[in-house]
């Protein structure tokens, strides 16, 4: 396969300036206002993108992503390391980077398109379906500085996508247009995939990674800390955000007025299929599943609600209870306390599914919650797909 973006070895440090506080300002009188703080925003990164592949740049805000596609689309220069690129990249970065404000819309396709290596005359042939996709034609000979940021995106994107890139690169940017739009947007990036074309897309929207990426790169701290599947990005992703939160809550609880109740915690999760299979067990389809539950907790807590869900991999809810609106008091939490569930009469489509469970108070304050508890599979003759099953007889009428 060829390799058309190499990151080697590339790193980018800022140097921010920070106001000092008045307190600073008195101790250090007569200095200046700001002091410098240099940080690293990427960290020795290595990245080879294929040719003709989808990938997702993930990771909490501020971890990078974005100044990590501006060095590929070669609008910021590492510090160290280098990026190579083979083939015309097309790139959709930040609102209104590459347009000119002062410009109307029709000077501004020329304006890029020509930043893109496109002639005056290719131009010309492509701009009727340019401001066609865009689908602000009444606008076109309004200044730039007049759209709106959805309006900027339409026009950005639509000329991005007919320049004819090998590479393109999307920053979050289209989450602005509104929802036809993406949705003409994502139709595009389809049509590209199939095409052979290359895709670097920055998202938040973690379904889209799994729906759109082969392969997912996460970032943190400006390092890559997985590079893979977009399953197993959104694995790491997920259980990051989970310590992050979980972190948070334990920094609260340090506060002297901590409440010990919020020390409760699940310490260990059991699956039994009603075949028997236990550990990650496989389930046929419609056959029931026992989840099995420990909590420790340093005080006695009375009225836990105890919460059990299924997820898909990409955690979207596919069903969830607990133990009020099931009608049970699951008494008051010991130092061990074990609970059990059995979710029977389950028609879940094949496919791997994961356990959530989670732990509130009876004033509705979250104690614990465990995203990807447990996992567990269906199984089935494969005759459909999607979270749900169903007996389909399919009959020809005439
Ligand atoms: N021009 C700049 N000068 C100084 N610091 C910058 C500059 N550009 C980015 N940064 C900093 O670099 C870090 C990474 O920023 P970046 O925009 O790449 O993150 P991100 O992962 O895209 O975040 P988000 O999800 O919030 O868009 C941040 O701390 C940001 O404040």
């Amino acid at each position: 396969m060829t390799t058309v973006v190499e990151i080697a070895n590339l790193s980018k440090h800022f140097t921010i300036r920070k106001e000092k506080s008045l307190k600073e300002r008195v101790v250090n009188f007569g200095r200046s206002r700001a002091h410098k703080e240099d940080f690293w925003a990427l960290r020795d990164i290595d990245v080879s993108i294929e040719a003709g592949t989808t990938v997702g740049l993930i990771g909490p805000n501020g971890s990078g992503k974005s100044t990590l596609l501006k060095m590929i689309g070669g609008i910021l220069q590492p510090d160290t390391g280098s990026v190579s690129i083979r083939g015309r990249l097309a790139a959709l970065l930040e609102l209104g980077a590459g347009f000119h404000p002062d410009l109307t819309g029709r000077e501004n396709v020329y304006l890029n398109a020509s930043i893109l290596g496109i002639s005056r005359e290719q131009t010309d042939k492509y701009f009727d379906a340019i401001v066609d996709f865009s689908g602000i034609e009444k606008f076109i000979d309004t200044q730039v500085k007049f759209y709106s940021s959805g309006m900027y995106v339409r026009l950005a994107f639509a000329v991005a996508v007919h320049v004819d890139p090998d590479i393109l690169l999307v920053d979050e940017v289209l989450a602005v247009g509104d929802e036809p739009f993406q949705r003409k947007c994502l139709e595009r990036i389809r049509q590209f995939q199939a095409e052979g074309r290359t895709i670097i897309l920055v998202t938040h929207g973690l379904d889209q990674v799994d729906e759109f990426c082969d392969r997912a790169v996460v970032l943190e701290n400006g390092r890559v800390v997985t590079d893979g599947t977009a399953r197993e990005a959104l694995r790491t992703l997920r259980a990051d955000f989970e310590d992050a939160r979980q972190e948070e809550r334990s920094r609260q609880q340090a506060a002297p007025d901590a409440r010990k109740e919020l020390d409760a915690h699940f310490t260990g999760i059991a699956l039994r299929s009603d075949s028997g299979a236990i550990g990650q067990p496989t389930l046929a389809q419609g056959e029931g599943l026992l989840v099995a539950m420990e909590i420790d907790s340093p005080v006695p807590v009375a009225r836990p609600i105890i919460e059990i869900g299924i997820a898909t991999p990409l955690g979207m809810s596919v069903y969830s209870t607990n133990t009020t609106l099931l009608g049970v008091e699951p008494g008051t939490l010991r130092p061990t306390s074990k609970f059990q569930v059995h979710l029977g009469g389950m028609r879940l489509g094949e496919g791997d599914y994961s356990i959530q469970v989670g732990l509130t108070l009876d004033d509705g304050t979250e104690v614990h919650r465990v995203p990807d508890a447990a996992q567990f599979s269906v199984t089935g003759p494969g005759t459909s797909a999607g979270f749900v099953g169903a007996d389909a007889e399919f009959e020809v009428l005439s």
